[in-house]
């Protein structure tokens, strides 16, 4: 049985966690911390099943309270970072979903779940489809090194551009000599036209309601383009990521990034 803790279970991705905790048999939510509803249980909230796992408003609390095994993050950039870092140094596996991860967070993390030998997981996308759209665009850009990203979310995403697509860069980045792509005397009229730089690569950020998560990986070359795309209609799209991922942190001793590593 693995003990978990949900940080923002009312959240959109959040209600689906809580729903996949309840019914993996081994699987126990034993508490959720939430912005309010403090003292509360989960059972009480409408829309929930009756599930009596407490509410705490406070992760420190909640870990000095309860006994927990992994913590499942689904909240914002900034609170995610907080709960990454208390998680760990309260020896409770992080398995966050939160996006907005700077490289410099990523590496000051990684150091204190080493210290602590207790495995990590944060992942920009629990999609299978994401990570395999992932690894194709890597594959590709060893032969297309001209490639722009266009990744195309909901408009109450918080974070741009997202997770996955600055994944993706670093991915294409490891393969793809450094270079300036588009024209050396190009001139934006309008600032932002030409979208966000990584290293000569552009990312393209769409926000509208009626989207859930989708991106396109566009490679050009000599008379041709190749174009890799992966849609998420629903956030059930991401669930056999996030249970996998519990299970596989139970097994690690440091902080993954990204489920490309994990997956065969
Ligand atoms: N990795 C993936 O596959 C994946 C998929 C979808 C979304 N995401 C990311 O997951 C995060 C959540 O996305 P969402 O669409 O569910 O957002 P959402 O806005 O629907 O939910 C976020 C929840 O966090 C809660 N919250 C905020 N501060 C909190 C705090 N201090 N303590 C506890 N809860 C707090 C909010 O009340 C809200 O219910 C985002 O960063 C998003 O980019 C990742
Ligand atoms: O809904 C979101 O927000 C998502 N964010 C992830 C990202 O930033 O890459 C991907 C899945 C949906």
């Amino acid at each position: 049985m693995i003990r978990i803790v949900i940080a923002g279970p009312r959240g959109r991705m959040g209600r689906e966690a809580v729903s996949l905790v309840h019914h993996t048999e081994h699987f126990e939510l034993v508490a959720v911390v939430d912005r309010m509803n403090e003292g509360k249980t989960l059972a009480e909230l409408d829309g929930f099943p009756a599930i009596e796992a407490p509410i705490f408003t406070d992760l420190e609390r909640c870990l000095q309270t309860v006994q927990a095994d992994v913590l499942i993050d689904l909240t914002t950039p900034e609170v995610g970072k907080r709960h990454t870092e208390i998680a760990l140094r309260y020896g409770v596996r992080p398995v966050v979903g939160t996006t907005g991860f700077t490289e410099d967070d990523l590496a000051r993390l990684t150091k204190i779940a080493e210290e602590k030998k207790i495995g990590a997981i944060i992942a920009p996308n629990f999609a299978i489809g994401a990570i395999l759209m992932m690894k194709f665009a890597q594959m590709a850009a060893k032969y297309f090194p001209h490639v722009e990203i266009i990744e195309l979310h909901h408009d109450q995403k918080l974070d741009a551009p997202s997770g996955t697509a600055l994944k993706t860069a670093q991915l294409i980045q490891q393969v793809r000599s450094s270079f300036m792509q588009g024209h050396h005397a190009e001139k934006e009229t309008i600032e932002g036209a030409r979208g966000a730089l990584y290293d000569g690569m552009r990312i393209h950020s769409v926000r509208l309601p009626g989207l859930v998560a989708h991106q396109e990986v566009i490679f050009g070359g000599d008379g041709q383009t190749l174009t890799i795309r992966h849609d998420s209609f629903n956030r059930a799209s991401f669930m056999s990521g996030v249970r996998f991922s519990v299970e596989t942190v139970m097994k690690l001793e440091t902080l993954v990034y990204g489920l490309e590593h994990l997956i065969e």
